[in-house]
């Protein structure tokens, strides 16, 4: 019998959890296959007000999830606490049973004036995070190179962020955050402030080194169009305290590109998004 039931087990997934009874250490570090980020329980209080309370969420590995919801809701805490930026008061938030602090990490702001370093020169904000890393000279000029070609950037990377316009200077915020290689890729609203030529090109641009890379993605958006444009799940959250109102698959073929909006799918998925956050914002 015994043997029997071990020969069912797919050996390439992690185990099953134990029985709580039986539960050892590291038996908490379990996650889904396919699952990279694994957070329970999470709770976070601001001044009485409480956030999260035992906030539960599997989050896809290699894919790009958009996290959308009310005003407030707490959207930008909630990718704070995951990269480690913010703590929180309770809970635990693993990637594939590792703690945030053992996992590269890339972070793009949406104010990109003050992401980027004004005193160095484009390339050099970009080669920063290498240099801190102590990446050896080849290897980086390596790395710098494979990601210019993939941005197929245009301008001038001599120059300074003070020389380059908003949309050129989150570009290098974004190319910076890209190029130690991230497991996992945090933007909160990293187009809001740009005009809507360079929303388009860096969207485009974005999308394509993202899944040439396989990066497992959260992004911000206030912008529904946006955030179903990008994703490859739509996370709706409800107003607070917060939890997951619903999620939504959004599989089209990519690259997408505005012709995407209006196919079936892509109206089919935004028309559910919005019912589900007006029902959330009349709550
Ligand atoms: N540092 C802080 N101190 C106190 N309260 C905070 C702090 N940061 C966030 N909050 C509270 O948590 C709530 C959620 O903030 P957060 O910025 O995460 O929401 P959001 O959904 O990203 O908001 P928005 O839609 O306005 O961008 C805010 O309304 C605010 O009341």
């Amino acid at each position: 019998m015994r043997a029997a039931h071990l020969k069912s087990v797919d050996l390439s997934a992690p185990a099953a959890p134990p029985p709580a009874a039986q539960a050892g250490p590291g038996a908490h570090r379990w996650y889904a296959p396919g699952t990279h980020i694994t957070i329970r329980g999470l709770t976070k209080r601001f001044e009485g007000s409480t956030l999260y309370d035992s906030f539960d969420l599997d989050i896809p590995k290699g894919k790009i999830v958009s996290v959308f919801g009310p005003n407030g809701c707490g959207k930008s805490t909630l990718i704070n606490m995951i990269s480690g930026i913010m703590p929180y008061d309770r809970g635990q938030i693993l990637f594939e049973g590792k703690e945030a602090r053992d996992t590269r990490i890339g972070y793009v702001f949406q104010n990109y004036r003050e992401a980027v370093f004004p005193w160095l020169r484009a390339i050099d904000n970009i080669r920063y995070p290498l240099q801190y890393l102590g990446i050896p000279k080849g290897e980086r000029q390596e790395r710098l190179d494979r990601l210019v070609e993939s941005f197929e950037v245009q301008f001038d990377l001599n120059r300074y962020p003070y020389q380059m316009s908003g949309g050129q200077q989150q570009l290098v915020s974004i190319m910076r955050a890209l190029v130690v290689d991230p497991e996992v890729l945090f933007l909160d609203e990293p187009f809001s402030a740009l005009d809507y030529e360079m929303v388009l090109f860096l969207r485009g641009r974005l999308q394509k080194v993202l899944t040439e890379r396989q990066v497992t993605t959260l992004l911000v958006s206030h912008d529904l169009d946006e955030a179903v444009l990008l994703a490859d799940e739509v996370l709706l959250l409800s107003k607070r305290p917060t939890h997951v109102a619903e999620r939504l698959d959004f599989d089209a073929p990519r690259p997408r590109t505005a012709d995407t909006t209006v196919t079936p799918e892509f109206i089919r998925v935004k028309t559910r998004a919005l019912e589900v956050f007006q029902r959330e914002v009349r709550k």
